[in-house]
């Protein structure tokens, strides 16, 4: 490759048509950056602490006036939430790996996006962490240093939220705020009532439910809930979940009340959006209803709140209540219909770029 013999410094005699492979010529390489929320680096006290510190240390997930927030997190919260919290994640934790089964579901949905992608020698796929590693900064550089000069940030989260999707967004652009020369960064937004999202999440529920010998009465379709305050101050998160849950209803052909939308990881005192999972759980043997199925269209990949909290602790309170029969529907994670609504989602943000 003839590389031009002038160029001695950045644009001091650069012809007017560069030769391909000159350093200056645009790479046309893109980034596809997938960012979850995070994970603990292990279950015993001080990384729990860390991880926790760190999360809810986020002015988008804690609104409450830092002076009345600060002495509560670091005095009471931090002192009891670690050990509770640690527990938990024992219970799901990934031994083979050492790590929690959001990192090793999302690691998975990158290496699979990327070999979707793989016939276009221009995308490089990575993947990050709004809380604790890998980093969203390190990743963005590191997009940056293969030379990406455009970077498709995916916050795995189908329904907006601020305390999801714009801390997401807003820790990728701190991170380009100490870059000179920045890449192009374009960011997914929503995509609840995307047609390959509610399909995938129909078919994984027939499928799901065809493996069982009995039919539920009722599916909750359970997302993780925001404070009321949220949502009063304008947030569209609840909408977006209900919208979700209309348009697989309607995919389904099934008849109203059949799915049922509740909120569950109730997290402090204050009001929480309605209704909560736990109660209704806890309510529905009592009205008769004693077979159920759980989904959680919300998460993109299982964790914590879904395996501890859905498939074991209130399959629990729905038993101890007298119901009969409890089933989690597993989340969209790596299967072939998950990778298909990333991959599907990807395609179209990158539209204009490829
Ligand atoms: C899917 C959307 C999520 C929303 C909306 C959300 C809001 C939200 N969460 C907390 C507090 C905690 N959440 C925790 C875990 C957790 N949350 C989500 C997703 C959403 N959170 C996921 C995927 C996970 C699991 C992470 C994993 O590693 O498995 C935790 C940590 C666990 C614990 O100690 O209970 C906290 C704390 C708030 C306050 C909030 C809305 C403002
Ligand atoms: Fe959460
Ligand atoms: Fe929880």
């Amino acid at each position: 490759m003839d590389m031009p013999k002038t160029a001695a410094t950045p644009h001091a005699g650069l012809p007017s048509r560069l030769p391909e492979g000159h350093p200056a010529v645009r790479s046309g390489r893109i980034g596809v950056l997938l960012v979850n929320l995070g994970t603990p680096e292990g279950t015993s006290y001080w990384p729990m602490r860390r991880y926790l510190k760190e999360f809810l240390s986020d002015r988008r997930v804690i609104e409450v006036p830092r002076y009345i927030w600060w002495p509560l997190l670091n005095l009471v919260i931090l002192t009891t939430r670690p050990g509770r919290s640690g527990k938990a994640y024992d219970e799901v934790w990934n031994r083979e790996l050492d790590e929690s089964p959001l990192k090793t579901v999302t690691r998975s949905q990158a290496e699979k996006l990327a070999a979707a992608l793989s016939a276009d020698p221009r995308i490089e796929v990575d993947w990050a962490m709004r809380y604790g590693l890998p980093p969203i900064k390190e990743k963005l550089e590191g997009l940056a240093a293969k030379g990406c000069e455009r970077i498709l940030l995916f916050p795995l989260y189908p329904q907006y939220a601020a305390a999801t999707t714009a801390t997401v967004n807003d820790k990728a652009f701190e991170a380009l705020m100490t870059m000179r020369w920045q890449p192009a960064l374009r960011t997914v937004p929503q995509y609840c009532d995307d047609p390959v999202y509610i399909d995938a999440l129909a078919r994984s529920l027939e499928e799901h439910l065809a493996t069982l010998d009995w039919e539920p009465d009722l599916v909750l379709t359970s997302y993780h809930g925001i404070p009321q305050e949220y949502l009063d101050k304008g947030d569209p998160y609840h909408c977006q979940c209900h919208k979700t849950t209309r348009l697989l209803q309607e995919r389904l052909g099934w008849p109203d009340g059949r799915l049922k939308v509740t909120f569950q990881s109730r997290f402090g005192k204050a009001e929480w959006i309605k209704p909560y999972t736990d109660e209704t759980v806890k309510a529905l043997p009592g009205q008769g209803v004693r077979k159920i199925a759980v989904m959680m269209p919300g998460f993109v990949t299982d964790c914590l709140e879904t395996l501890e909290e859905i498939a074991g602790e209130n399959a629990e309170y729905f038993h101890e209540a007298g119901g009969e029969k409890f089933t989690a529907v597993p989340c969209l994670n790596d299967s072939e219909a998950g990778m298909t609504v990333i991959e599907q989602v990807v395609r179209r943000e990158l539209m204009g770029w490829i």
